[in-house]
């Protein structure tokens, strides 16, 4: 699906963000963000042209001001407001970490301050921060295991492999929580549990920004990229904005200018990269409507189901496929099928005289008019078939939100991934209909 380009396309593509930005409520007078407010003002932070608020689509983000002029700093957070792992060793962690063999890693570090300061309460300096941070998360690993049995089956295995990986994080760090017995009334046990590691990895995981790779001695090789800022991550994310983000090593501060105009009151975003939803659903547990970056990935068992099984060659094609990079990250997206999935089924469904043609093909040749047309009609039979699933997927969301209320907002969030990908797979649909004609 082209998006219009046009005079008027951009006119309402414009009012429709007016509409729906201008309903943001500002929450600035709330006591979390008032006592932030102090908590920045005495490290040094100088005010910005944002204002926390609740907004319609998105949640909770930062609506600009004032109008923000395209390439204007739109946020500058100082070095003291930044929490890195050199807060973590400035702390009274430090002599425990620089203690423990083998060393611990730079996302550990970070982990275990946050876990720790948490239960300090109101004892710990960081409470302001601490106090505006998510209670829970919606990455794909604090989902119900029937709520992961719903995802796209490639989406489906990240999520279980990020399970597993937040699991051994944990198991292997135990050892290491132990060792600070010693700052605890309470049995580290209690402290250092599953859930309170769950939600400081998913703090770090969603919120952090990335800092140029440093080395210390009493931490792991593991890259240490990571800091926590405050404030400045209630910016939530637009594909279709662009900024500058880092850390200004003149100023020592964090800055981010943004290459937008933005109006007053607007939702000010930035870009967290060029994501597709379901990356964007694994890493940060949310999905973006309209995503140009959004598609609906072919695993190679499907791709070979709509073949012709009597095909000698096949096997043959499989490597060739593999050996080139081209198994993979094959796509439906909104301009219709991605020319790597195109050009894997062209190479599938080469007659077997014209085998020998194999390099052309990858290379972008037209073959022949029959290779053209067979592969059109496979991605077509593919892209109808994945329509049929993701609406059945849709029927069985809907029927499990009536009957578990308990887990309405994880289903609407998958929910809202299938129903991005419909809406890929419909557009995809129609390319392929204009495409085909021309071969009849
Ligand atoms: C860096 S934080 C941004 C601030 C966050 N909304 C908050 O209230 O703390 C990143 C998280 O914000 C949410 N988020 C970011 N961009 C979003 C968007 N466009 N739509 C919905 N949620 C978004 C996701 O939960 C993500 O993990």
């Amino acid at each position: 699906m082209q998006k219009g380009k046009g005079r008027t396309s951009r006119i309402r593509r414009r009012k429709l963000c007016r509409s729906s930005e201008s309903r943001g409520v500002n929450e600035s007078h709330k006591s979390e963000f008032i006592e932030l407010r102090k908590w920045l003002k005495a490290r040094k932070f100088q005010d910005s042209n944002l204002a926390p608020a609740c907004f319609p689509g998105t949640g909770r983000g930062l609506m600009s001001q004032t109008s923000l002029q395209e390439g204007q700093m739109i946020i500058s957070l100082p070095e003291s407001c930044l929490l890195t792992t050199d807060t973590v060793i400035r702390s009274y962690l430090g002599a425990y970490i620089t203690k423990w063999k083998p060393p611990p890693s730079p996302l550990l570090a970070l982990c275990t301050f946050l876990v720790s300061e948490k239960h300090a309460g109101h004892r710990s300096l960081w409470k302001p921060y601490l106090e505006i941070l998510p209670k829970a998360y919606t990455c794909p690993v604090c989902l119900e295991p029937e709520v992961v049995n719903l995802l796209p089956k490639s989406l489906k295995a990240k999520a279980e492999e990020q399970r597993a990986h937040v699991q051994e994080f944990f198991a292997s760090s135990r050892d290491f929580f132990s060792s600070l017995q010693p700052l605890f009334a309470e049995a580290v046990d209690s402290i250092f549990s599953y859930s309170a590691l769950l939600w400081a990895w998913c703090t770090v995981n969603t919120r952090a920004v990335y800092l140029r790779p440093r080395q210390r001695e009493c931490l792991s090789a593991e890259p240490d990229t990571c800091a926590l800022a405050p404030y400045l991550d209630l910016l939530n994310h637009s594909p279709h904005v662009q900024v500058k983000a880092a850390f200004n090593e003149e100023t020592h501060s964090y800055e981010i200018r943004t290459t937008s105009r933005w109006r007053k009151h607007e939702e000010v975003f930035i870009c967290y990269g060029p994501h597709d939803n379901q990356r964007l659903f694994l890493e940060y547990g949310f999905v973006s409507v309209h995503n140009p970056h959004a598609c609906v990935y072919v695993s190679r068992e499907i791709l070979v189901k709509y073949l012709p099984s009597t095909d000698k060659q096949m096997d043959k094609k499989i490597s060739i496929l593999k050996d080139h990079g081209y198994i993979e990250n094959l796509t439906f997206g909104w301009d219709g099928p991605s020319w790597r999935l195109l050009t894997a089924l062209k190479l599938l469904c080469l007659e077997a005289e014209k085998f020998t043609c194999w390099k052309k093909v990858l290379l972008g040749e037209v073959i022949s008019d029959t290779n053209e047309k067979t592969s059109l009609d496979i991605a077509q039979k593919i892209c109808y078939y994945f329509i049929e699933e993701t609406n059945a997927v849709l029927q069985k969301v809907s029927h499990m939100k009536d009957e578990k209320e308990a887990l309405i907002n994880q289903l609407t969030l998958v929910e809202s991934l299938w129903t991005e990908e419909l809406k890929i797979l419909r557009a995809s649909a129609e390319t392929l209909h204009s495409l085909q004609t021309a071969f009849t």
